[in-house]
């Protein structure tokens, strides 16, 4: 027995020691991206910085661009980028096929979702009829219900007054209620409970902090799929969210194809009906895991964004005097708004969002793209001269938001919230190709409209009616900036939030 140990050990260490000389050898197709030395061989500082330090390796990242330029190598097997003038090379539109790397998307465990499909044609196809559901024609149809969730959400916080609210938390409800009702056909109550706690928060982060031990050990993804079978020994809310996803989800699902079996059509069309109805919609779309997927994607990013924008406005009152007098002079009612395409025209209002969803990033960490059909080349300055790369097809090339979205020549000082810089129409260009908040090409944000409806609409309420009274507490710049993420930037461990209180009158 024990020399079939040793030969085993033996072997293992043999094939990986053959790996790391080849990863570093002239050998490979990535030989020629600069990059450190242990980064170019292994993935341990990837691991060291994202899972033994939590969600930290974007931070060496931008170290090692500072040391390298433009493009570096950061693992054995993916390229990260720092230039904006190549964005649309490698998050591309229309025949130019890109995979995502499997490495990257072992971070969640819907595997199904189109979020997480690695292959181009197979994510076309899951991706196709989902979009439809977030087309801004259907916004409109179902625009009213958001309206009603930003009017809640606001009537709440104006009844909160005897004690900081934490916004953190408030927003996420306001975006897990509308998210619901727009998706599922009801709220999930978060907004009419009494207090301010949604379940899903808590749960969401609990659920992301695995995330860099899935994408290290992809066998632990596989049992996240047993959650349900211990919805009755976990934590409340994790458990809740688990019951979602894999009971309640199913059930509404069966409900729904019953219904239209027996040809019931609801008025109001659910995330569920629409699949189940669309005659495209092939067997790999996998409807659990794309009703996941929406309410993963959709509502830490959403209330962040709420979130930043807010906590600047308070922290700079000029900015937030600028906007209340552009909505009020474009709004009769506060009680009624007009609806989100009269809205976004508002110029400032359009400039404060824009600047609050840099400064939010979206998702924190990179996501790299593999072309497979084609080589990219990258032409660009690195200390004052030309350089030139190849980067082959078959290896993944990403950036970051969290870096494109401080390149100073593109964001002159870049941590500092200015709404103006928006409203210099000369440079506008130049800052919407550097702002990815939502990402570029064939596999962008599916949920954008429904996010922009929600954010100006919140947003406009909140700027009349509600933040005019509204003071931080015991919050600083620290709570709202970027500390490390699981996916989602998460700020500083310290942090106790985004902590207000409001007035009476
Ligand atoms: C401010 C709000 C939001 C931001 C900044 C944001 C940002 C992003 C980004 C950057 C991606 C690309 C991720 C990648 O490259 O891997 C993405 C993908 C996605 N988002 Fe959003 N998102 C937001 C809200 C939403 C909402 C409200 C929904 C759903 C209703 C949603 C659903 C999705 C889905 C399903 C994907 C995967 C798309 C695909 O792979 O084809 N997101 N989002």
């Amino acid at each position: 027995m024990m020399p079939l140990v040793l030969i085993l050990i033996g072997s293992w260490a043999t094939y990986h020691l053959l790996t790391i000389m080849y990863n570093v050898s002239p050998f490979h197709p990535l030989s020629h991206i600069p990059g450190p030395t242990l980064a170019r061989a292994t993935y341990l500082p990837e691991f060291y910085y994202d899972f033994i330090k939590h969600g930290r390796y974007t931070n060496s990242i931008e170290k090692m661009h500072e040391e390298y330029g433009p493009i570096v190598r950061i693992n054995p097997n993916e390229v990260h980028c720092n230039d904006i003038n190549f964005i649309d090379e490698i998050y591309t539109l229309g025949g130019r096929k890109r995979n995502k790397t499997q490495h990257n998307v072992n971070h969640t465990a819907l595997s199904k979702s189109v979020f997480a499909t690695v292959e181009h044609d197979l994510h076309r196809t899951r991706r196709a009829p989902v979009v439809k559901f977030f087309s801004r024609g259907m916004i409109k149809k179902l625009e009213s219900l958001i309206h009603d969730m930003a009017h809640i959400l606001c009537d709440k916080l104006l009844s909160s007054v005897n004690e900081p609210v934490d916004l953190v938390v408030a927003y996420s409800c306001f975006s897990s209620d509308a998210i619901s009702a727009y998706c599922f056909g009801e709220t999930f109550g978060f907004m009419e409970r009494e207090g301010w706690f949604s379940d899903f928060h808590t749960a969401e982060l609990e659920i992301l902090r695995p995330v860099y031990l899935f994408r290290f050990f992809p066998l632990f993804r596989k049992l996240a799929r047993c959650g349900k079978y211990l919805v009755d020994y976990l934590p409340k809310d994790v458990s809740l969210m688990i019951r979602t996803l894999n009971i309640d989800f199913p059930n509404k699902i069966l409900k729904t194809e019953k219904e239209i079996d027996e040809g019931v059509f609801r008025d109001r069309p659910t995330i569920f009906s629409s699949l189940l109805l669309d005659p495209k919609r092939k067997k790999e779309v996998d409807l659990v895991d794309e009703a996941g997927i929406i309410l993963g994607a959709g509502t830490e990013t959403t209330s962040w964004a709420l979130v930043v924008i807010t906590f600047h406005l308070l922290n700079k009152p000029e900015l937030l005097a600028r906007l209340h007098k552009e909505v009020s002079q474009a709004v009769e009612d506060p009680r009624h708004l007009p609806p989100w395409s009269v809205l976004e025209d508002l110029p400032y209002l359009q400039a404060v969002v824009r600047e609050g969803l840099r400064l939010s990033y979206g998702v924190g960490g990179r996501s790299a793209r593999v072309p497979i059909h084609e080589d990219l080349i990258y032409r660009g300055d690195w200390k004052g001269g030309p350089v030139e790369y190849v980067i082959p097809r078959g290896y993944g090339i990403g950036m970051s938001n969290r870096l494109t979205h401080h390149d100073e020549g593109v964001f002159p000082d870049s941590h500092s919230f200015i709404p103006e810089r928006w409203l210099d129409e000369k440079n506008r260009k130049q800052l919407d190709r550097g702002m990815v908040a939502f990402s570029k090409g064939a596999r962008a944000c599916i949920g954008m409209n429904l996010a922009l409806c929600e954010i100006y609409v919140a947003l406009a309420a909140l700027t009349l009616r509600v933040l005019p009274k509204m003071k931080l507490f015991e919050t600083t710049v620290k709570d709202v900036e970027w500390g490390y993420d699981i996916i989602v930037p998460m700020p500083s461990p310290a942090s106790k939030g985004m902590r207000v209180t409001i007035s009476p009158i």
